[in-house]
C-alpha cells in the first residue's frame, strides 16, 4: 500500500464531492434475496460436499466462526455469532445448542433453508456488509476536467497504459454517514478459470456461472478529513502467513469493522486529499495479473460522528490474458494516441507491478 499526501487539491476534493451530490447518490447496500440459492442450484453440490467445504478445519463439525466466514461471500449480506444463533434456535439447527452442527444435523436442513439463513425467524434482519451511500462519475471524454485531470494522473501514478486506465470502471465517489462502516472484504473476486471478469464477459463472449469483479488496483481518495477514528483498515498487512481460519476466532471477528477495527494490523487515517493506492493481485510471474492477493483485504471503520467522503479507482484487468486483449480490440478507440496496447505480447508488460 503507498500512501500518497495531495493528491488532489482542496478545490478538487470539493468540485467532486458536489457533482456526486448533483448527480444523487444511492444505497450501496446490495442485498438480492435469492442470488445465493441460485448459486446453490448451479453449484449442484450434495450436502456432504457443501459440508465439507464449509468444515474449514476438517474436525466433522460446522463451528459458528466456519458457518460465518463463508457467509461473508455472500452479497451484501453480514452475519454476527449472535444473529447465527438466533438463526440455529429459529431452524432447530443446533438443538444441543453446542454451537456447532455435526452432518447429520446439516443434513435436515434443506438447501433452500441454508441459504436464506439470515431470513430465517429468530435471525434479526442482519445487518448490511456496507452501510454507506455512492455514485458513479463518468471520467471520459466531455466529463469534467477535474475529473478528467485525476483520470491521467491515475495513469501517471499507476503506470499504466492510458487505454487500461480509460476502459476501467467510473469513478465511485462514497458518503458515509454517522453509523456508517464497510466491513472489510477484498474489491477484487478471487479468480479461477470458470469465474468471468465483469468488464470482458460480454466483449470477450464468455459464458461463465459465475462473474467478479476483476480490479488489478483500487485508488481511493480521501476527499474529506474526519476527526479521530474512522480509518480504513488492512486487518492482515504484513502478516507472515494468511489464515483464513484465523480471522473469525471465537471473541474476535478481524473482518468485522464494527468491532475489531483497532486490532487490524494497518491503519490509514482519512485526511483531505491523501490518495492510498494498493494491488488487489499478484502477479503471474510472467508480467500479467495474478491471482487475488489475499493480504489486500480492507475495510472502512464505524463512522461515529460526521460525514466521511471518499473515491475510488479501480483499474480492471482480466487475469486472462487473451479476454483482455479481445475486449480491448472490440472497445478501444481507434486512436494513435493509445498506441498499440491491447494486443501487445503479454511479456511485453513486465514491469506493470511495482513494489510498493
Ligand atoms: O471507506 C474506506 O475507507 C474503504 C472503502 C472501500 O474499501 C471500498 O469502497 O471498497
Ligand atoms: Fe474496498
Amino acid at each position: 500500500m503507498a500512501e500518497i499526501p495531495d493528491f488532489l487539491s482542496e478545490e478538487e476534493c470539493r468540485v467532486v464531492v458536489q457533482l456526486a451530490q448533483l448527480k444523487g447518490l444511492t444505497e450501496s447496500q446490495a442485498v438480492r434475496p435469492g442470488s445465493q440459492e441460485e448459486t446453490a442450484d448451479l453449484l449442484e453440490l450434495t450436502p456432504e460436499e457443501m459440508f465439507n467445504l464449509l468444515d474449514l478445519n476438517q474436525d466433522g463439525q460446522l463451528q459458528l466462526q466456519e458457518v460465518l466466514a463463508n457467509s461473508r461471500t455472500w452479497d451484501g449480506m453480514w452475519l454476527t455469532p449472535e444473529s447465527l444463533q438466533g438463526i440455529y434456535a429459529g431452524l432447530q439447527a443446533d438443538p444441543d445448542r453446542s454451537g456447532q452442527m455435526s452432518l447429520e444435523e446439516f443434513k435436515h436442513l434443506s438447501n433452500r433453508e441454508l441459504w436464506h439463513l439470515p431470513m430465517q425467524p429468530g435471525g434479526r434482519r442482519p445487518q448490511g456488509v456496507r452501510n454507506s451511500r455512492h455514485t458513479w462519475l463518468y471520467q471520459g471524454e466531455g466529463a469534467h476536467h477535474v475529473l478528467r485531470a485525476l483520470r491521467k494522473r491515475v495513469t501517471r501514478l499507476t503506470q499504466l497504459p492510458p487505454l487500461l486506465v480509460d476502459l476501467s470502471e467510473p469513478m465511485q465517489v462514497v458518503r458515509y454517514e454517522q453509523g456508517g462502516h464497510h466491513h472489510s472484504h477484498h474489491d477484487s473476486g478471487p479468480f479461477h478459470h470458470k469465474a468471468a471478469c465483469s468488464h470482458t464477459r460480454l466483449a470477450a463472449r464468455v459464458s461463465s456461472l459465475t462473474e467478479t469483479f476483476c480490479r488489478y488496483i483500487t485508488v481511493l481518495f480521501y476527499l474529506n478529513s474526519v476527526e479521530e477514528g474512522r480509518e480504513t483498515t488492512f486487518p492482515v498487512a504484513d502478516n507472515r502467513t494468511y489464515n483464513e481460519e484465523a480471522l473469525i476466532q471465537e471473541n474476535v471477528d478481524l473482518l468485522d469493522t464494527r468491532k475489531s477495527c483497532d486490532k487490524g494490523n494497518l491503519k490509514v487515517k482519512p485526511t483531505q486529499g491523501t490518495a492510498i493506492f494498493w494491488y488487489n493481485h499478484l502477479s503471474d510471474g510472467k508480467g500479467w495479473v495474478g491471482d487475488l492477493d489475499e493480504y489486500s483485504l480492507h475495510g472502512d471503520c464505524v463512522l461515529t460522528r460526521g460525514t466521511k467522503w471518499i473515491a475510488n479507482n479501480w483499474i480492471n484487468i482480466d487475469p486472462d490474458y487473451q479476454r483482455q486483449a479481445r475486449y480491448q480490440k472490440l472497445v478501444s478507440p481507434q486512436r494513435e494516441d493509445y498506441g498499440d496496447s491491447g494486443e501487445r505480447n503479454p511479456d511485453q508488460h513486465r514491469g506493470f507491478h511495482q513494489d510498493l
